[in-house]
């Protein structure tokens, strides 16, 4: 029996709590949140046991302190914490820029007692309501330990991320947020200046928002994201994010050369190497980027149509995690999105849905 706290319940705390809660029901969860709606809904639905105040003596009696606020946030709190912690307390965070937390944690003489964490899943939605107790499943969950953590704290708070169902990875910090300023924080940059981009050159009719189909779609999902978090990300790993953006503008200068030349091979190139490497990336390890199962079908426009489809679903106990209608140019006519939990609940409700002959689309 453990008992964990967590300063912040949003999103990635509310998904850690709830994976807790799930792979271990008898931990005993204490939460402190700025609102009370989000500690409310955690109590309501069992998450958490209990509601701790920003100060709090019973920080005292937690075995781990999760700090899950945006970066800069969470290093207001170590202090407090240093004050009221016992020994074998891990104080560890979820924040996605690892060097300002560890520069803090060494001032205040706290590196033998603090990990630091990141779970690399997340989603462009933000909340509480949005946190879920699978988003850690298969994903990477970097630990960058303090430089003063013993071997035996650093192993048991590796074994708790098993055990949630993520892959524990041991990083240092500045490992961390070289890598992530590439594969996070420069992807989010150019997903958000990518929409920026759009929004000033379309037309007062707005042709470009109208007809923007899979591809516009693909590369911008994460433009929705919080901005008070990147705008914090982006002010904290300043140097890193400069160095690959750096790069990054290299390169677009030379594909321009290459479009204004008309320089085939290097035209081709570009597309065939990011292709391969593209396609050698492991995809059963992103978080819930690739949970979406989903199925697209054709149907005849009238009412009843998708009661229909539910029905067929419902009566084999298939879960519908989401339903709608799409219009873009890979599906002219429109299509019925559904979206499913699980895998294996797509496949049977493809199959089933065949078998009543509709036009279904997996992909
Ligand atoms: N969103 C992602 O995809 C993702 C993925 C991995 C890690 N992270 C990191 O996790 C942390 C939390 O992000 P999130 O996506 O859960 O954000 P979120 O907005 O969903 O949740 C943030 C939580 O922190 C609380 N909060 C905000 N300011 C606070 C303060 N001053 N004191 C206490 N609580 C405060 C909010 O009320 C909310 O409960 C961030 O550090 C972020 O860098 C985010
Ligand atoms: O899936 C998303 O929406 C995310 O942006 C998740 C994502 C990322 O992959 O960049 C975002 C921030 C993190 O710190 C970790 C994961």
């Amino acid at each position: 029996m453990k008992t964990i706290g967590f300063i912040g319940l949003g999103l990635i705390g509310g998904s850690i709590a709830k994976a807790i809660r799930k792979f271990h029901p008898d931990y005993h969860i204490l939460a402190y949140a700025r609102h009370k709606e989000t500690l409310a809904a955690a109590l309501n639905s069992g998450v958490i046991d209990g509601v701790l105040e920003k100060e709090d003596e019973r920080y005292k009696i937690c075995d781990y302190v999760f700090l899950c606020a945006p970066v800069e946030y969470n290093i207001e709190y170590l202090k407090y914490l240093k004050t009221v912690i016992s020994d074998s307390c891990i104080i560890t965070d979820a924040g996605s820029v690892k060097g300002p937390i560890h520069e803090a944690v060494e001032k205040l003489e706290m590196d033998h007692c603090f990990i630091g964490g990141h779970p690399m899943a997340g989603s462009e939605r933000s909340g509480f309501s949005n946190s879920s107790d699978h988003l850690l499943e298969n994903a990477y969950y970097i630990l960058t330990p303090g430089g003063q953590v013993s071997l035996n704290k650093l192993t048991e708070f590796s074994e708790l991320v098993d055990s949630l169902g993520a892959i524990p990875m041991v990083l240092t910090a500045e490992e961390h947020d070289f890598i992530t300023a590439g594969v996070s924080h420069l992807p989010h940059i150019i997903a958000s200046s990518l929409v920026n981009l759009i929004s000033s050159l379309d037309n007062d009719a707005e042709y470009m928002k109208t007809i923007a189909a899979g591809g516009f779609r693909d590369i911008t999902r994460i433009a929705s994201s919080s901005p008070v978090m990147w705008q914090q990300i982006c002010l904290e790993n300043t140097k890193n994010i400069s160095t690959v953006l750096d790069e990054y503008i290299r390169m677009l200068i030379q594909i321009r050369c290459s479009v204004d030349n008309k320089d085939a091979d290097q035209l081709y190139q570009l597309f065939a190497a990011s292709r391969d490497y593209r396609d050698s990336i492991d995809v059963t390890s992103c978080g819930l980027i690739t949970k979406a199962y989903v199925l697209y079908l054709d149907i005849v426009d009238e009412a009843g149509g998708i009661a229909t489809i539910a029905t067929i679903l419902a009566m084999d106990n298939i879960s519908i995690k989401n339903i709608g209608i799409i219009h873009n140019r890979e599906f002219e006519q429109g299509v019925l999105k559904i979206e499913f939990y699980e895998e294996d609940a797509m496949k049977r409700g493809a199959a089933l849905l065949k078998k009543r002959n509709y036009i279904v689309y997996e992909r």
